[in-house]
């Protein structure tokens, strides 16, 4: 069982200590290092690729969904103490077998979802692509702290977030035997509930022009926020996101390479659904591989 899935409280508990050290300041650092090496290859990568034509994203996806295989194919190697070896070990003494769980984490959902959520922003608004670029300046791509300090970088990450939240409808939770009583509504016992996530984020009383794509809410217009506690990308309370922090590290090291190498757009190979670009000239979503190289 996943451990977002543990619904006893003890259960989940006790699972996610276990996790933690993994995703402790130290545990991140090291792990940093790691990946820091894709980063400077992506930017490498990007700026060889746009003199030599586009890279496809589906083909980038596979390249990606490869890597992982391979790896957990592997197995934990002993010298290999990083955070797939620290989590598969850990859910091995729980009878849990961590590759699925992991394939989830790091070939799709969350982590995918978020890079394309932004990169489908950036390709549709690239007046940000230059703003980005201009930003960075001579910003070291690899100096993660620095990069959290440029606040349009942020603010593009959050504001993609926003628009698309990787769980839409998500973050089920299910009331127990005495039911629970928010503000003066009771939920009855045993009632399943669901934050519609994508309907919040969109919603005028909690965002000024809600559904478009205005970064500058998060910096110089503040006044376009009208209810903060909306946008919770990473969920609240016990069952948030242990891995929050890296995620955003992560993110925005490979977004700081987009506006690096200011980043294009070209038709898209295969066709494109709706989050790549589609109608709109589809889009080289170049990315994905270094997320799935970062694990
Ligand atoms: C931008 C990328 C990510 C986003 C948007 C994201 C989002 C979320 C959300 C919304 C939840 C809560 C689900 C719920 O309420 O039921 C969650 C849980 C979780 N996430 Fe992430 N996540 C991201 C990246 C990651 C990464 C990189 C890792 C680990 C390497 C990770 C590990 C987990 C785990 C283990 C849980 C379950 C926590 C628990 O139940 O205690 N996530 N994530």
């Amino acid at each position: 069982m996943a451990l977002f899935a543990a619904r006893d409280r003890s259960v989940h508990s006790r699972r996610r200590r276990d996790w933690q050290p993994a995703f402790s300041p130290q545990a991140i650092r090291h792990y940093e290092e790691k990946v820091l090496l894709h980063i400077e290859e992506l930017d490498q990568q990007l700026e060889l690729k746009a003199k030599s034509g586009a890279v496809d994203w589906y083909e980038s996806v596979d390249w990606c969904q490869e890597q992982i295989q391979a790896r957990l194919a592997k197995g934990p190697a002993p010298e290999l103490r990083d955070l797939t070896y620290y989590i598969m070990e850990k859910e091995k003494e729980n009878n849990v077998d961590a590759g699925p769980w992991l394939r989830g984490i790091v070939c799709s959902p969350s982590w995918r979802e978020a890079l394309a959520a932004v990169l489908h922003e950036l390709v549709l608004h690239p007046e940000h692509i230059d703003k980005l670029h201009a930003e960075l300046g001579d910003t070291c791509l690899t100096d993660t702290n620095a990069l959290a300090e440029l606040p349009h970088l942020n603010a593009v990450i959050q504001e993609a977030m926003r628009l698309h939240p990787f769980l839409p409808t998500g973050g089920i939770r299910k009331t127990t035997d005495t039911g629970v009583t928010i503000r003066d509504v009771h939920i009855p016992p045993h009632t399943t509930v669901l934050t519609p996530l994508y309907t919040i984020s969109l919603r005028e009383d909690c965002f000024e022009q809600g559904s478009s794509f205005i970064p500058d809410r998060w910096t110089t217009r503040p006044e376009m926020v009208r209810n903060a506690a909306a946008h919770a990308p990473f969920s609240l309370g016990k069952y948030n996101c242990i891995g929050q922090h890296l995620a955003m590290r992560m993110m925005r090291a490979v977004h700081a390479c987009a506006g690096h190498q200011k980043v294009q757009v070209l038709p898209s190979s295969r066709g494109g659904r709706e989050r790549d670009g589609g109608g709109e000239g589809g889009s080289v979503y170049v990315f994905c591989w270094a997320g799935a190289a970062c694990f």
